[in-house]
């Protein structure tokens, strides 16, 4: 979670910013279509504004196909932009290509969910974290090998498993040689993308204690994309909640877990799974599919899954994210927040005490 790093007038230095940022896939189409222009694209990211200040480590959630994985590796500049604008420390770097690209390699570092799908397998886990090193140009000989040695030890890992195949090493050993080779450029920024989801409980705690330590200790910023609640309330600072491709609610974690807005935010907080079994309250359920990503509904996204579903309003227009009243820098994107106080009380979505009494209620 957050360490400290201001701009002179003292607010925290703006790392990353993503402006109304695209990704769109051009869909596998027939001949026909090809042909005679009837041409539709996968909307994966679809309007987002992303910030990260420099020591803070924002969250992005959602459900499977919202677009997190996609927006992650957009703004680290893995993908290509198809719209919008992205800096990295103030520079813009949307157009970026090739050797434009080789500093925000080095100091924007992404971790996936497989830590093997990083590592090659007929290399030492050693070699593999030293590569970049080679790749960068920032060490060579000893000094690179004493560089990845450290780092082995800063992640809990033993000199000797430099020599260790990655077939040859645990789930856990190998997401800490995945954050080593992140590591290893010194990096600014680091994208995990699903980090802890292929571990078992103990272990998910273990490695998220570990990138909260190594935050600290590496003075970084993080993005970390997860689709489970309690991961990013652990580690997170701000939270962005992401749904088909844009994002529809955005605050700190206490704003989003103690005074959700989007009904599709309070959905997701009820279908936390508990200690012992069971869901958070099991009052809203999240039922429907999520949409299509080539042909989302109109208006609203999430309208035809909606429980607050106010029929007109929420098909016919697009809410766009706007502050909620009393909470500095939460913002949300309902048609409800823009209704008169007088609508609200014969329709109005539970309050924070009314979610605390139907989840106790609920014996949570
Ligand atoms: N390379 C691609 N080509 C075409 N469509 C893609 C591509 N990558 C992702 N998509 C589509 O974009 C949408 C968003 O996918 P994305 O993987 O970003 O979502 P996600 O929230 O990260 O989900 P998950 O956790 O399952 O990966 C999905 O409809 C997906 O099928």
């Amino acid at each position: 979670m957050s360490t400290t790093d201001s701009d002179a007038d003292g607010s925290s230095r703006e790392l990353l910013n993503a402006t109304n940022v695209k990704k769109h896939f051009p869909l596998d189409e027939g001949l026909f279509d090809r042909l005679f222009g009837d041409s539709q694209v996968v909307r994966a990211v679809d309007g987002v504004d992303l910030t990260v200040h420099a020591g803070e480590t924002v969250g992005i959630v959602g459900e499977s196909g919202s677009g997190k994985s996609t927006l992650g590796r957009t703004v680290s500049r893995l993908y290509e932009p198809t719209d919008g604008s992205i800096t990295f420390d103030g520079e813009h770097i949307e157009t970026h290509s090739g050797r434009e690209l080789r500093p925000i390699r080095r100091r924007v570092q992404y971790v996936f969910q497989d830590p093997m799908s990083a590592l090659n397998p007929r290399k030492t886990v050693g070699e593999s974290v030293a590569r970049p090193l080679t790749v960068h140009d920032i060490a060579d000989g000893a000094a690179k090998w004493d560089r990845v040695a450290d780092l082995f030890e800063e992640v809990g890992l033993a000199r000797s498993q430099l020599d260790s195949y990655p077939h040859e090493l645990s789930g856990g050993q190998r997401q800490r040689v995945g954050l080593c080779r992140a590591l290893v450029t010194e990096p600014d920024l680091v994208v995990f993308d699903e980090p802890v989801s292929a571990l078992d409980v103990t272990l998910q705690a273990q490695i998220l204690n570990l990138i909260d330590r190594l935050q600290r200790a590496f003075d970084l910023s993080y993005l970390l994309i997860s689709h489970d609640l309690n991961v990013v309330r652990q580690v997170c600072d701000r939270i962005a909640v992401m749904y088909a491709g844009e994002i529809v609610e955005r605050g700190t974690v206490a704003d989003i877990f103690g005074n959700p807005q989007h009904p599709y935010t309070r959905a997701l907080l009820d279908a936390i799974p508990q200690v012992g079994g069971g869901r958070r309250s099991g009052r809203t359920s999240l039922g429907g599919e999520p949409p299509s990503a080539t042909t989302p509904p109109s208006g609203c996204r999430f309208h035809p899954r909606c429980p607050e579903f106010i029929d007109g309003s929420c098909s016919g227009r697009k809410p766009a994210l706007q502050a909620v009243e009393g909470d500095a820098g939460h913002e949300a994107a309902c048609h409800w927040l823009d209704r008169s106080e007088a609508e609200r009380v014969t329709h109005t979505p539970p309050s924070r005490a009314e979610r605390e009494v139907i989840q106790e209620s609920s014996g949570d």
